[in-house]
């Protein structure tokens, strides 16, 4: 069986393509990263390394890879003939592999009925349905018709914290051990791809939002607060009583909600939450706090993991989320350098003011109390 998957980066070479070889497919990585395509086809393996006691090694094996910048019609031509198509390459990079899928999708059809799903692993919500609408765009209407009952586009969520990687082997991956990966089979078409790890469910949102709004929000906490604070890693936050206790704050205003919207019941969600939030002190991982708060425009935006939960909080109990509050005048004061959407939040702040930037970003009007709180709190942490 032949799996493509979209980026072979952290998650994709450490954990999906990690269970893509465990349950006996081929994967074909699509990158545009031309080294790593090459070291790929060169050793046709590579190591995970688990990030615990153990540093128990995983060699992952039948792999390839493809540089859809370089060689699109080979990138094409193995979408044509997969079995499952997977990514992983960022929400906003989602738009940029739609074509290619398109052009393998018409080239599949115009030589088997076979059905194929193509399975988006993004922290997003609607992560495939935004694939989905995105290589629609491309098609006639014919086409539409034919791939709507051909193709399927379930949303998933998945999760294992992967951090960026120095290993002196450029194709190692250290992963933590815990991982979920949940999918929509109601979205799926024909048979649901047997694949290792995968929990098929026939109701996502709620997996969706708990893994974003916890997982997430607590990861997003740490790492702003840890800037905030001049720590350089995730586990470093957690060991500042000050950080930890807005990290469990905003962990506790997520679950609240999440309780109350899903009737989660609350020792087991509680449980949930403490599991995860235990899973940033692990001292095998070093995960920089800028690259979990990295784009921060899509952090603050109205669907993503601080706003939502703190807009869905405020409107369920009437009260202030005041540690999700905190959070998001962080990420506000995020002024990583090396981080484009950080420049851009900076230099809108400067140009329109810090009322209209929040707006901007986050979509919560200017005059509203919630606004007006984490203006507040802004101001309070500006140093
Ligand atoms: N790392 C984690 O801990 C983790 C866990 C769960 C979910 N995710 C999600 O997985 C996605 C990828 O995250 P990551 O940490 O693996 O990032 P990453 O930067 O390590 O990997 C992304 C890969 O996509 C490639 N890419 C960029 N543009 C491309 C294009 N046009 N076509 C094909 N490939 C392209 C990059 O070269 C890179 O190899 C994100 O949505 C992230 O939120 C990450
Ligand atoms: O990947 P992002 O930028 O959406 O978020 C950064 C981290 O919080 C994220 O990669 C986590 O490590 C991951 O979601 C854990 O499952």
């Amino acid at each position: 069986m032949l799996a493509v998957h979209f980026g072979a980066g952290n998650i994709g070479r450490g954990f999906i393509g990690n269970l893509l070889y465990q349950s006996g497919y081929e994967t074909v990585f699509v990158d545009v990263n031309e080294e790593l395509v090459s070291l790929l086809n060169e050793r046709k393996q590579y190591t995970v390394v688990l990030a615990d006691e153990s540093q128990q090694e995983q060699i992952i094996k039948n792999v390839s890879a493809v540089n859809s910048s370089t060689d699109a019609e080979k990138a094409v031509e193995m979408v044509a003939k997969a079995d499952l198509v997977t990514a992983a390459v960022g929400p906003n990079i989602l738009p940029f592999i739609a074509g290619t899928i398109a052009e393998g999708l018409k080239k599949r059809t115009a030589a088997s009925d076979a059905p194929l799903n193509i399975i988006a692993c993004e922290n997003m919500i609607g992560g495939s349905t935004l694939l989905k609408e995105k290589v629609f765009e491309k098609l006639n209407e014919e086409e539409k018709q034919q791939f709507e009952t051909r193709f399927g586009f379930p949303d998933a969520a998945v999760d294992r914290i992967v951090p960026n990687q120095s290993n002196e082997d450029k194709l190692m991956v250290k992963v933590e051990p815990f991982y979920e990966w949940a999918v929509d089979q109601t979205k799926i078409v024909g048979t649901k791809p047997d694949v290792e790890g995968i929990t098929y469910v026939d109701d996502l949102k709620p997996y969706i939002e708990r893994k974003l709004f916890t997982v997430n929000t607590g990861h997003a906490a740490a790492a702003y607060l840890g800037y905030y604070g001049g720590v350089p890693t995730i586990d470093q936050a957690m060991k500042n009583p000050e950080i930890k206790e807005v990290i469990e704050g905003a962990v506790k205003e997520t679950g609240n909600m999440l309780i109350s919207k899903y009737g989660f019941e609350r020792e087991a969600h509680e449980a949930y939450a403490a599991k995860i939030v235990n899973r940033f002190t692990n001292p095998y991982i070093s995960d920089e706090v800028t690259r979990v708060g990295r784009s921060p425009i899509r952090k603050l935006g109205p669907n993503d993991r601080l706003v939502s939960p703190a807009k869905q909080y405020h409107e369920l109990t009437g009260d202030m989320p005041a540690s999700l509050i905190k959070v998001i005048a962080a990420a506000l004061l995020y002024d990583y350098k090396e981080d484009p959407e950080a420049v851009n939040v900076q230099e809108t702040i400067a140009s329109n003011g810090l009322e209209q930037a929040i707006e901007q970003f986050t979509e919560i009007p200017a005059a509203s109390e919630l606004s007006k709180a984490i203006v507040s709190q802004y101001e309070n942490m500006k140093k």
